[in-house]
């Protein structure tokens, strides 16, 4: 071999969370026949692991979370019968979804388990993990709101991840917060901790626009995982959008083995139809990413905003400056209530 030859790019997997991190946008109401249909649609287009569950996880169906309209034992079964090829991943996150729920989900036929916990919290996945290996599950960790912590203490979470079974330790930017440098900086971080016996993915939204590029940076920094979305359905201002991933990495010689046109059609012809809102970088959601706020925040809110009268913005900044985290869905209303008497006050 030539000493000038160049490593040919590795191959990067996207998992497709349109079903999952989309059930936050759709306020939890996804149908069996949108399910099967975005399955079928992403299974021809070759993205080779979908995520079907409530935005929350398994188990998220609920009066904090939002209720799902359909169980989603029976949407995961759903989109294992329509699949051909792609495998089925569920999202837990350890005290909303039990062991128990996991059986259930591989019952249904679901094979990667996608074990989620606030960044600095790995240690609670623990049981989890162990219970996905003894099944034969794929497993992957989930460390959300990953611009909380700085690189070196995140590496030590996706350790304790790792030890514990975890296969693959996603940075997740729950808010949309990291800006490229500090995205690639904790990328690089868990590479260089768990790279040698585990992988590295990475989640985006765009809330400041830069899920593709964090993404793309991720790639070129070892990660192997990279989430994504059709039409960027999910929570804030959405993730990286799966077809533009497709054709970027397409266009930077990585390849998915996801079919361009396929990914583009997927997201044009299935998704966009049943869209009453495409996710959009508007004041709340840019707001999230500016100050921090978990992404799947922004519905919850806007009903707040609607039913106090102050605005959802103001909400979602005071959430950011109180460094609120996924399952203090309760807080939000507390924050408007607390906007509400400041402005009798001053009135
Ligand atoms: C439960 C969350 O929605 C998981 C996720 O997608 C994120 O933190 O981002
Ligand atoms: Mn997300």
């Amino acid at each position: 071999m030539s000493e000038n030859t160049t490593a040919a790019p590795a191959k990067i997997r996207i998992t497709d969370s349109t079903l999952r991190d989309g059930s936050h946008a759709m306020a939890h109401r996804f149908t069996e026949e949108q399910v099967r249909g975005v399955v079928h649609a992403l299974d021809r287009a070759g993205v080779e692991v979908i995520e079907v569950t409530h935005g929350d996880g398994l188990g998220g169906s609920s009066f904090n979370y939002g209720f799902s309209l359909e169980d989603d034992i029976k949407l995961v079964a759903a989109a294992v019968d329509e699949a051909t090829s792609a495998r089925i991943a569920v999202l837990l996150l350890p005290g909303l979804g039990t062991v128990e729920d996991l059986k259930r989900a591989h019952g249904a036929g679901a094979s990667v388990a996608r074990i989620a916990t606030h960044c600095t919290e790995a240690d609670v996945s623990l049981q989890h993990f162990a219970a996905a290996r003894e099944l034969g599950m794929e497993t992957v960790g989930f460390l959300m709101l990953s611009h909380r912590i700085g690189p070196a203490e995140l590496a030590r979470q996706a350790r304790i991840m790792v030890d514990g079974g975890a296969q693959c330790v996603y940075v997740v930017d729950s808010a949309g917060a990291l800006v490229l440098g500090e995205a690639q900086a904790r990328i690089s971080a868990l590479v260089a901790e768990i790279g040698h016996e585990a992988q590295v993915g990475f989640h985006g939204h765009q809330n400041l626009s830069l899920g593709v590029a964090n993404s793309v940076l991720a790639a070129q920094n070892g990660a192997r995982q990279i989430d994504g979305a059709l039409c960027a359905l999910g929570a804030g201002a959405g993730n990286a959008p799966t077809e533009v991933l497709a054709a970027t990495f397409d266009r930077l010689g990585i390849p998915t083995g996801v079919d361009v046109q396929g990914a583009l059609a997927a997201a044009e012809d299935v998704v966009k139809p049943f869209l009453h809102r495409l996710p959009f970088a508007d004041r709340s959601a840019i707001t999230q990413g500016h100050a921090g706020v978990y992404s799947s925040f922004l519905l919850h809110a806007e009903r707040a905003a609607e039913r106090y009268g102050v605005p959802a913005h103001e909400i979602l900044q005071r959430v950011g400056q109180a460094g609120y985290v996924g399952g203090q869905e309760d807080m939000i209303i507390d924050v408007a209530l607390q906007l509400v008497a400041e402005r009798e006050r001053a009135a």
